[in-house]
């Protein structure tokens, strides 16, 4: 079982290090970087995004392992619309309900917990010990960074960046394009493209 994962950054070594502790028997890497990048940690880089889409058949499995989450979404339509067999990747300690819903291409990474009726779209990251509780909804690209929480029922559009340590009150939506400061208590709606930060959370203008 080889898993291929694109994109050599600290986040990739999460995903590749996580996909070793729920079973996966070989990680290496593709990233543009490469050939002056041979390595990620103690994983091998082996081509870039080209040498990728031309030996997809090599992997049982393939995931974007990008931080920045409108390049991770881009890059896993993009594998996608290639045939690429994309997988989503779980750490063991995770808890995700059975009547949650993973998105292809997403990662759950130590100690998460995702909730009943909660629906994640594809090429999400819910990072180290945060919390997705029931009935959120979850566009593709999202990012809940370690520790942040959603209450119930929060809605979130594509490709927004909930920062660490951060809590969105339940029923609240965001849009698409938000950003969430560090540490900030999320208690109104937020409109596309607007960064908020403190508690409450104010804007700090458009991006
Ligand atoms: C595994 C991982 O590493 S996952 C990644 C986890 N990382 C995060 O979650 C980081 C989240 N990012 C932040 O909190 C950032 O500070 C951002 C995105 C909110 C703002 O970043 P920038 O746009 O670069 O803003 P900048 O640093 O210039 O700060 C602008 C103002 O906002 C304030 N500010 C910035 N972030 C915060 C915050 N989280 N809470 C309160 N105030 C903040 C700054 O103090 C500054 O105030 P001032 O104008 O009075 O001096």
């Amino acid at each position: 079982m080889r898993l291929a994962v694109f994109g050599a950054g600290g986040h990739g070594k999460v995903v590749a290090d996580t996909a070793l502790q729920m079973g996966w028997q070989e990680v290496v890497f593709f990233e543009d970087a490469w050939p002056k990048r041979s390595h990620n940690g103690c994983w091998l880089i082996i081509g870039d995004a080209q040498a990728l889409l031309q030996r997809l058949d090599d992997f049982q499995g393939v995931i974007v392992g990008v931080g920045n989450n409108r390049i991770r979404l881009a890059k896993t339509r993009e594998l996608a619309a290639h045939g690429a067999r994309l997988v989503s990747v779980v750490h063991p300690s995770a808890v995700i309900s059975p009547h949650a819903v993973l998105g292809r291409g997403s990662v759950v990474f130590a100690g998460a917990v995702i909730q009943v009726d909660s629906q994640l779209g594809e090429a999400c990251i819910v990072n180290t010990r945060a919390c997705v509780d029931h009935d959120c909804h979850l566009a593709d690209g999202v990012h809940i960074c370690p520790g942040a929480s959603l209450a119930g029922s929060v809605e979130i559009g594509e490709a927004s960046w909930i920062g660490i340590g951060s809590s969105v009150k339940q029923q609240v939506r965001l849009g698409s394009d938000v950003i969430v400061g560090a540490g900030a208590a999320v208690v109104c709606d937020v409109l596309d493209k607007q960064t908020v930060v403190g508690v409450p959370a104010k804007s700090l203008g458009r991006k």
